[in-house]
Protein backbone atom coordinates (compact mmCIF):
# COMPACT_ATOMS: atom_id res chain seq x y z
CA UNK A 1 0.00 0.00 0.00
CA UNK A 2 1.33 3.47 -0.85
CA UNK A 3 2.24 5.55 1.77
CA UNK A 4 -0.13 7.91 2.69
CA UNK A 5 0.80 11.85 2.80
CA UNK A 6 -2.53 13.06 3.22
CA UNK A 7 -3.04 15.60 6.15
CA UNK A 8 -4.40 14.12 9.26
CA UNK A 9 -5.81 15.66 12.05
CA UNK A 10 -4.73 14.48 15.48
CA UNK A 11 -6.65 15.89 18.38
CA UNK A 12 -4.80 15.98 21.61
CA UNK A 13 -7.04 14.70 24.47
CA UNK A 14 -5.19 16.73 26.74
CA UNK A 15 -7.83 19.26 26.45
CA UNK A 16 -10.45 17.05 26.40
CA UNK A 17 -12.69 16.67 29.29
CA UNK A 18 -11.07 13.88 31.43
CA UNK A 19 -14.16 12.70 33.31
CA UNK A 20 -15.57 11.76 30.06
CA UNK A 21 -12.67 10.41 27.63
CA UNK A 22 -14.32 7.71 25.93
CA UNK A 23 -17.49 9.74 25.09
CA UNK A 24 -15.01 12.19 23.86
CA UNK A 25 -13.09 10.48 21.81
CA UNK A 26 -16.08 8.84 20.19
CA UNK A 27 -17.42 12.24 19.37
CA UNK A 28 -14.24 13.53 18.19
CA UNK A 29 -14.03 10.56 15.55
CA UNK A 30 -17.20 11.00 14.48
CA UNK A 31 -16.54 14.34 13.71
CA UNK A 32 -13.55 14.20 11.86
CA UNK A 33 -10.68 13.48 14.05
CA UNK A 34 -8.23 11.17 11.76
CA UNK A 35 -5.77 9.76 14.92
CA UNK A 36 -6.51 10.15 18.55
CA UNK A 37 -3.45 11.85 20.04
CA UNK A 38 -2.48 10.85 23.85
CA UNK A 39 0.02 12.52 25.83
CA UNK A 40 1.51 11.01 29.23
CA UNK A 41 3.46 12.82 31.01
CA UNK A 42 6.01 12.02 34.03
CA UNK A 43 6.09 15.16 36.02
CA UNK A 44 10.49 15.05 35.53
CA UNK A 45 10.76 15.23 31.76
CA UNK A 46 7.87 18.04 31.63
CA UNK A 47 6.68 19.62 34.65
CA UNK A 48 2.83 18.24 34.73
CA UNK A 49 1.76 14.87 35.45
CA UNK A 50 -0.60 13.60 33.22
CA UNK A 51 -1.75 9.59 31.79
CA UNK A 52 -0.33 6.49 32.66
CA UNK A 53 -0.94 2.73 30.73
CA UNK A 54 -4.09 2.06 32.67
CA UNK A 55 -5.36 5.05 31.11
CA UNK A 56 -4.69 4.31 27.85
CA UNK A 57 -5.43 0.64 27.93
CA UNK A 58 -8.84 2.05 29.64
CA UNK A 59 -9.85 4.40 26.65
CA UNK A 60 -8.27 1.80 23.74
CA UNK A 61 -12.26 0.63 22.72
CA UNK A 62 -13.06 3.51 22.39
CA UNK A 63 -10.49 4.34 19.76
CA UNK A 64 -11.45 3.14 16.33
CA UNK A 65 -8.82 5.14 14.21
CA UNK A 66 -5.29 5.38 15.11
CA UNK A 67 -4.13 5.58 18.61
CA UNK A 68 -0.97 7.84 18.78
CA UNK A 69 0.98 8.41 22.07
CA UNK A 70 3.57 10.75 22.61
CA UNK A 71 5.32 9.63 25.41
CA UNK A 72 6.89 12.89 27.56
CA UNK A 73 9.15 10.73 29.38
CA UNK A 74 12.03 10.00 30.63
CA UNK A 75 14.27 7.56 30.60
CA UNK A 76 11.01 6.03 28.44
CA UNK A 77 12.29 2.62 27.62
CA UNK A 78 10.67 0.97 31.11
CA UNK A 79 7.52 2.25 30.17
CA UNK A 80 7.55 1.35 26.67
CA UNK A 81 6.24 -2.30 27.06
CA UNK A 82 3.36 -0.79 28.92
CA UNK A 83 1.97 1.40 26.91
CA UNK A 84 2.62 -1.30 23.69
CA UNK A 85 0.19 -3.95 25.66
CA UNK A 86 -1.91 -0.83 26.26
CA UNK A 87 -3.03 -0.81 22.73
CA UNK A 88 -0.89 2.02 21.38
CA UNK A 89 -0.31 2.39 17.48
CA UNK A 90 2.63 4.65 17.37
CA UNK A 91 5.04 5.44 20.37
CA UNK A 92 6.84 8.60 19.73
CA UNK A 93 10.14 8.99 21.85
CA UNK A 94 11.75 12.00 22.81
CA UNK A 95 15.21 12.42 21.55
CA UNK A 96 16.14 14.19 24.88
CA UNK A 97 14.54 11.36 27.15
CA UNK A 98 17.72 9.00 26.69
CA UNK A 99 19.97 7.14 27.48
CA UNK A 100 19.93 5.70 23.69
CA UNK A 101 17.55 7.22 21.49
CA UNK A 102 17.98 4.32 18.85
CA UNK A 103 17.13 1.42 21.71
CA UNK A 104 14.11 2.52 22.57
CA UNK A 105 12.72 2.80 19.05
CA UNK A 106 13.91 -0.43 18.62
CA UNK A 107 12.09 -1.42 21.63
CA UNK A 108 8.98 -0.02 20.56
CA UNK A 109 9.57 -1.58 16.98
CA UNK A 110 10.07 -5.23 18.37
CA UNK A 111 6.03 -4.51 20.37
CA UNK A 112 5.17 -4.59 16.77
CA UNK A 113 4.27 -0.62 17.07
CA UNK A 114 5.19 2.29 14.85
CA UNK A 115 8.25 4.14 16.26
CA UNK A 116 7.94 7.80 16.35
CA UNK A 117 11.00 10.18 17.44
CA UNK A 118 9.64 13.82 18.91
CA UNK A 119 12.72 16.92 19.07
CA UNK A 120 12.07 19.46 20.92
CA UNK A 121 12.45 23.02 19.75
CA UNK A 122 16.07 23.22 20.82
CA UNK A 123 16.93 19.70 19.29
CA UNK A 124 18.61 19.69 15.87
CA UNK A 125 16.91 17.10 13.11
CA UNK A 126 20.95 15.65 12.72
CA UNK A 127 19.71 13.15 16.06
CA UNK A 128 18.00 11.49 13.55
CA UNK A 129 19.42 11.88 10.23
CA UNK A 130 21.56 8.67 10.48
CA UNK A 131 18.40 6.32 11.24
CA UNK A 132 16.04 7.56 9.25
CA UNK A 133 14.86 3.86 8.30
CA UNK A 134 14.15 3.07 11.78
CA UNK A 135 11.63 5.91 12.23
CA UNK A 136 8.26 5.98 11.44
CA UNK A 137 7.45 9.45 12.49
CA UNK A 138 9.08 12.95 13.31
CA UNK A 139 7.39 15.16 15.77
CA UNK A 140 8.36 18.39 15.76
CA UNK A 141 7.78 20.24 18.96
CA UNK A 142 6.32 23.80 18.12
CA UNK A 143 6.53 24.49 21.42
CA UNK A 144 8.07 23.49 24.87
CA UNK A 145 6.41 19.89 26.00
CA UNK A 146 4.24 19.90 29.12
CA UNK A 147 1.02 22.14 28.50
CA UNK A 148 -1.72 22.85 26.12
CA UNK A 149 -2.96 26.04 25.26
CA UNK A 150 0.65 27.65 24.25
CA UNK A 151 0.99 29.84 21.76
CA UNK A 152 3.12 28.03 18.54
CA UNK A 153 6.47 29.03 17.58
CA UNK A 154 7.14 30.15 14.68
CA UNK A 155 10.84 29.49 14.18
CA UNK A 156 9.87 25.90 13.83
CA UNK A 157 8.20 26.64 10.09
CA UNK A 158 11.79 25.98 8.43
CA UNK A 159 12.45 22.81 10.73
CA UNK A 160 9.69 21.26 9.13
CA UNK A 161 10.55 22.09 5.96
CA UNK A 162 14.24 20.99 6.38
CA UNK A 163 12.84 18.18 7.73
CA UNK A 164 10.48 17.18 4.92
CA UNK A 165 13.70 17.76 2.78
CA UNK A 166 15.63 15.32 4.86
CA UNK A 167 13.12 12.54 4.51
CA UNK A 168 12.53 13.17 0.56
CA UNK A 169 10.44 10.01 -0.19
CA UNK A 170 10.90 8.04 2.91
CA UNK A 171 7.86 6.51 4.40
CA UNK A 172 7.96 8.99 7.47
CA UNK A 173 5.06 10.91 8.76
CA UNK A 174 6.25 14.73 9.97
CA UNK A 175 3.79 15.91 12.93
CA UNK A 176 3.70 19.04 14.41
CA UNK A 177 2.33 19.53 18.04
CA UNK A 178 1.85 22.64 20.36
CA UNK A 179 0.00 25.96 19.17
CA UNK A 180 -1.65 24.31 15.80
CA UNK A 181 -5.30 26.16 15.16
CA UNK A 182 -6.48 27.50 11.59
CA UNK A 183 -4.23 30.03 11.23
CA UNK A 184 -0.77 28.17 11.69
CA UNK A 185 -1.65 24.44 10.46
CA UNK A 186 -1.30 25.85 6.81
CA UNK A 187 1.92 27.34 7.47
CA UNK A 188 2.99 23.93 8.96
CA UNK A 189 1.49 22.39 5.99
CA UNK A 190 2.75 24.53 3.33
CA UNK A 191 6.53 23.30 5.09
CA UNK A 192 5.53 19.64 4.94
CA UNK A 193 4.15 18.67 8.02
CA UNK A 194 1.48 15.68 7.15
CA UNK A 195 0.08 15.04 11.06
CA UNK A 196 -1.14 17.95 12.82
CA UNK A 197 -1.81 17.61 16.81
CA UNK A 198 -4.32 20.22 18.01
CA UNK A 199 -5.77 20.37 21.31
CA UNK A 200 -7.29 23.78 22.59
CA UNK A 201 -8.25 24.33 18.80
CA UNK A 202 -10.36 21.70 18.36
CA UNK A 203 -11.75 20.98 22.07
CA UNK A 204 -12.76 24.88 22.61
CA UNK A 205 -16.36 25.95 22.55
CA UNK A 206 -17.56 22.26 22.56
CA UNK A 207 -18.44 19.57 24.82
CA UNK A 208 -19.83 15.92 24.28
CA UNK A 209 -23.29 17.87 24.99
CA UNK A 210 -22.26 19.92 22.28
CA UNK A 211 -19.94 17.82 19.62
CA UNK A 212 -20.68 19.94 16.31
CA UNK A 213 -18.76 22.21 17.45
CA UNK A 214 -16.28 20.05 17.49
CA UNK A 215 -16.60 18.71 13.61
CA UNK A 216 -16.82 22.67 12.80
CA UNK A 217 -13.32 22.83 14.58
CA UNK A 218 -11.31 19.81 13.04
CA UNK A 219 -12.59 20.89 9.59
CA UNK A 220 -11.66 24.66 10.11
CA UNK A 221 -8.05 23.25 10.92
CA UNK A 222 -8.07 20.69 8.09
CA UNK A 223 -9.73 22.66 5.46
CA UNK A 224 -6.94 25.40 6.52
CA UNK A 225 -4.04 23.59 5.97
CA UNK A 226 -5.67 21.55 2.58
CA UNK A 227 -5.90 25.04 1.27
CA UNK A 228 -2.36 25.74 1.42
CA UNK A 229 -0.82 22.53 -0.41
O1 LIG B 1 2.19 17.60 23.81
C1 LIG B 1 1.50 18.55 24.06
C2 LIG B 1 1.82 19.42 25.20
O2 LIG B 1 3.05 19.06 25.68
C3 LIG B 1 0.37 18.83 23.18
O3 LIG B 1 -0.17 17.72 22.53
C4 LIG B 1 -0.68 19.80 23.61
O4 LIG B 1 -1.73 19.15 24.25
C5 LIG B 1 -1.18 20.55 22.43
O5 LIG B 1 -2.11 21.47 22.87
P1 LIG B 1 -2.49 22.78 22.07
O6 LIG B 1 -1.23 23.59 21.93
O7 LIG B 1 -2.99 22.32 20.73
O8 LIG B 1 -3.53 23.41 22.92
Amino acid sequence: MPFDRSIKIAPSILSADFANLGAEIQAIEARGADWIHVDPMDGHFVPNLTIGPNVVAAIRPHVKTFMDVHLMISPADPYIGAFAKAGSDMITVHAEAGPHLHRSLQSVRAEGKMAGVALNMTTPLDHVADILDDIDMILIMTINPGFGGQKFTHAMIDKVARCRAMIADRPIHIQVDGGIDPTTAPLVAKAGANVLVAGSAVFRGGSVAQPNIYGDNIRAIRDAAQAAL
